[in-house]
């Protein structure tokens, strides 16, 4: 392999609480092919963070197959937040027809999660697709009930994202609501992908090129499963979205919006023309990063070393896999 360098580890604010974080951090590194990220959550031991590690080696070392599209359709991403907020970042978005909306975080009562349903439904219009994903913290019985009340409430749930952890209960689940369902946990932190589509326990599956080892690895997977895919992000800056929309390109058929809007959700980025929709769609791009806006995001050096430890880390992981 050719070398990598690490060039930069970034940290940027959110603009809203959002998986539990306040701000994203993560490693840049370039190689002959182009900048790549690598930002496993801290969450992520080495075993795990090594397929996003090979996604970033595949990015910066090979670059990605060809695409068959230009511009790729994407959800507008509401945190757990309040109607009013939750009413602005969709009309705000750039003209996203579909939204997804975060549900089932803690401290969140079914009245809130409702009262974001009916702001989104109000923002976005009767033609509008909403989708809610749950982060599988629903049991079955509760994700039954929940997934009536919010469907009456989003006047209509175009899917349901990961509702319940377990793939049995997910295909339980199918048979006892109209909600379609997505699988995405099941997908990315499970140790058989293919499990999803043997049990018919979902409509749709999301795949994240980071934890699935990148774009090449997808496309395989996704001819596997034989189940309509939607490309969502891991909350990347645009160096790590572009892994994204070149997978969503790539892909032979793409009939959901992806979920890879999520450069709003950065209170900055590393390249002067972020991948943000435009009339509901980003352009199929590969955008470099800008010297100022890079220096502008450096990390303190104390997270920076953390990182350089990590990346040892992967890669010693990765080298006795070998
Ligand atoms: O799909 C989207 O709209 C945005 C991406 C997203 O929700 C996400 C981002 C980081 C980590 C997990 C998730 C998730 O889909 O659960
Ligand atoms: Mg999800």
């Amino acid at each position: 392999m050719t070398t990598v360098v690490p060039v930069l580890v970034y940290d940027i604010a959110l603009r809203t609480r959002f998986r539990g974080l306040l701000r994203r951090d993560g490693l840049l590194v370039r190689g002959d092919a182009g900048w790549a990220e690598f930002s496993p959550f801290w969450d992520y031991d080495a075993a795990e963070s090594f397929a996003w590690w090979r996604a970033a080696r595949e990015a910066a070392d090979l670059g990605w197959p060809a695409a068959v599209r230009d511009r790729i359709p994407v959800n507008v991403t509401v945190p757990a937040v309040g109607p009013e907020q939750a009413h602005a970042i969709v009309t705000r978005s750039g003209g996203c027809r579909t939204a997804k909306v975060k549900v089932a975080e803690p401290g969140q009562s079914l009245a809130d999660e409702v009262a974001r349903l009916e702001a989104v439904r109000d923002a976005i219009g009767p033609d509008g697709a909403i989708r809610v994903d749950a982060n599988a913290a629903w049991d079955l019985d509760t994700a039954v009930a929940r997934l009536a009340a919010l469907d009456r409430a989003a006047g209509g749930l175009e899917y349901a994202e990961q509702p319940v952890p377990t793939v049995d209960d997910l295909a339980r689940l199918r048979r006892r609501t109209h909600v379609p369902i997505a699988a995405d946990e099941s997908i990315r932190r499970a140790s058989d992908p293919l499990a999803v589509a043997r049990a018919e326990a979902a409509d749709v599956v999301v795949l994240k090129v980071q934890p699935l080892g990148g774009v090449r690895a997808c496309l395989e997977l996704a001819e596997r499963i034989g189940l309509p895919v939607v490309v969502s992000s891991a909350l990347e800056t645009s160096v790590g979205l572009a892994a994204g929309v070149a997978l969503a390109a790539a892909l032979p058929e793409l009939p959901y919006a992806c979920g890879l809007a999520t450069a709003q959700l950065l209170t900055s980025d590393v390249v002067v023309d972020p991948l943000l929709p435009v009339d509901g769609a980003l352009e199929v791009r590969r955008p470099v990063p800008d010297e100022t806006l890079l220096e502008r995001a450096a990390a303190d050096p104390e997270l920076a070393q953390r990182w350089a430890a990590r990346l040892r880390e992967v890669e010693r992981h990765g080298a006795d896999q070998a």
